[in-house]
């Protein structure tokens, strides 16, 4: 029963859609196969041959079916089709001695059968149907007998010019149908070209970004770029509060200030799927603003690609989900890697460098030193005095207030090119790349009038607010004092000799 069944569904699912060119001949080949069925008929009602030739000429009705099924179920749908239009040549070569070579027949058949070929296959094409069509005349003549009879009446020339006339009109209709359907996925190639491009461009895009605002801006100038026709904006949103916009970016869009806020806190109140895009203004005519969401995708951030466009279409959308993919998984990615890069590089407690990314900071400015032009560089080592004794008193909660606020107190003395470490557990250290070599001096002036001696409060676990003094202990050196990998030996030295000198002074004072 069940195989009984299953054989003509396989069959069935073996027939798939032929190809366009074999779905575009069928029209042309049945009228040109009927018509001629037609001519015959009447040619043999002229000469009363009847059903002699009438019946052969039933032929001509099943033809263009079968070359439909014919190309419809090869493998190859065009290379059968390309067969077909030979094996129509052979045919209707044959019946050109059929009808005794009725010359306007002949002619016009001729024609279209050597046209149909060269469109499609060139000279070496025609050349093979003028072949087929002359062997099959031919062939068939000396089979059957030459029986010559060019013309016939007016009659029958009428009705085969008029069926030329028919047949040469719905090729050439066919011809632009097919140009048309050429032309249109020329452009969604060029078109799928450019998103690919694009793609891409993103890509390169987001391994070159530094931090978020850059791949976010960066990749909006190279959408921009590969579709000046659309502007972009990009705003990403805090999950918990959807009403801060933590990034934005924007390509190819005016928005003000206030336009951005208000469609900021606009996109803050959809909610919708992910990759799904919904229609923000609802202008009358003229460009439309659209966002699509980035919902889900983000593990801290909801987002919304937006995008300027006279309309949306089916292209339009799929490129922009396609894009907010790329973006989501980019901005992802980069969030991730800074991450761990922050993870790798600062110190926990007070969030500036550590030791090891300073290390590897002053391996860069020893190798600098070593090469032309021999960059110098300097070092400034700080240690916080009393470290111990407020640990003591207060606890380590206590202590680990007064490392955080000199940390702080720190980096606000210092410029953006000095890279300030926490070395170990109360020492500090500014690494000066810069070969400005009064630099730590002139840092260490500043520190001893800013922050020598002030105030700092800590909250004990235990106990009320405590207040104690920051005290550091400073030594620095630069490579044009010592070999570049003795800079920070002897800064270290000159910072205990500091250290020593004011515990002298204090057990003087
Ligand atoms: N609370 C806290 N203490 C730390 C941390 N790292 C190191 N310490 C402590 O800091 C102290 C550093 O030792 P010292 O340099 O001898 O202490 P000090 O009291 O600053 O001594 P001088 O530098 O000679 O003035 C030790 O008691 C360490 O246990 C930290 O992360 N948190």
């Amino acid at each position: 029963m069940l195989k009984i069944k299953s054989l003509p569904l396989r069959a069935l699912q073996s027939v798939k859609r032929p190809h366009r060119l074999a779905l575009a001949t069928l029209g042309p080949r049945a009228f040109a196969f009927w018509h001629t069925f037609g001519l015959t008929v009447w040619i043999a009602l002229v000469e009363g041959s009847g059903w002699a030739l009438i019946l052969p000429g039933l032929l001509l009705l099943l033809w263009p079916g079968v070359a439909y099924a014919h190309a419809a179920l090869a493998i190859d749908s065009k290379r059968a089709e390309f067969r077909n239009l030979l094996f129509d040549s052979l045919l209707y070569g044959i019946w050109s001695s059929v009808l005794d070579y009725y010359v306007w027949a002949t002619l016009t058949i001729g024609l279209a059968c050597f046209m149909n070929n060269m469109v499609v296959g060139g000279l070496r094409r025609l050349g093979l149907s003028v072949a087929l069509f002359t062997g099959g005349s031919l062939g068939w003549g000396a089979l059957t007998g030459f029986e010559f009879r060019p013309y016939l009446g007016v009659g029958v020339d009428i009705y085969q010019g008029a069926g030329a006339v028919i047949y040469f009109f719905a090729l050439a209709y066919v011809m632009h149908g097919q140009n048309r359907m050429i032309g249109h996925s020329i452009a969604e190639t060029q078109y799928k070209n450019r998103v690919i491009h694009a793609l891409l461009d993103l890509g390169a895009v987001a391994n070159r970004a530094s931090n978020i605002n850059t791949l976010l801006d960066d990749s909006l100038k190279h959408l921009h770029a590969d579709f000046p026709e659309y502007g972009f904006a990009v705003f990403l949103q805090l999950h918990q509060r959807r009403e801060v916009t933590r990034y934005a970016a924007v390509a190819g869009l005016h928005l003000g200030p206030e336009e951005e806020r208000r469609l900021g806190s606009l996109l803050a109140r959809q909610h919708e799927p992910y990759a799904s895009t919904i229609k923000l203004s609802e202008k009358p005519e003229g460009e439309q603003l659209y966002a699509t969401s980035m919902t889900g995708r983000l593990s801290r951030y909801e987002g919304w690609l937006i995008v300027r466009a006279p309309r949306l279409d089916a292209a339009l959308e799929s490129m922009l989900a396609l894009f907010v993919d790329q973006l989501a998984a980019a901005t992802e990615n980069k969030l991730l890697h800074l991450e761990l890069k922050k993870t790798a590089e600062r110190d926990g407690l007070t969030g500036l460098y550590n030791r090891g990314f300073f290390e590897a900071a002053l391996q860069l400015s020893i190798e600098g030193k070593a090469q032309p032009p021999g960059l110098d560089f300097a070092v400034l080592m700080m240690d916080v005095d009393g470290l111990k004794e407020v640990n003591d008193r207060y606890g380590h909660v206590a202590g680990d207030q007064l490392i955080t606020t000199v940390a702080e107190r720190l980096s606000g003395q210092c410029r953006e090119e000095d890279i300030l470490a926490r070395y170990g557990g109360d020492e500090f250290v500014i690494l000066f790349p810069s070969g400005d070599l009064s630099a730590p001096n002139r840092m260490a002036e500043r520190i001893r009038t800013r922050l020598e001696g002030q105030r700092c409060v800590i909250t004990p676990a235990l106990g009320k607010n405590v207040v104690v003094e920051v005290r550091l202990s400073m030594g620095s050196a630069s490579s044009t004092e010592t070999s570049a990998q003795e800079v920070l030996s002897l800064a270290d030295k000159r910072m205990y000799h500091d250290k020593t000198r004011r515990h002298q002074q204090g057990a003087r004072g």
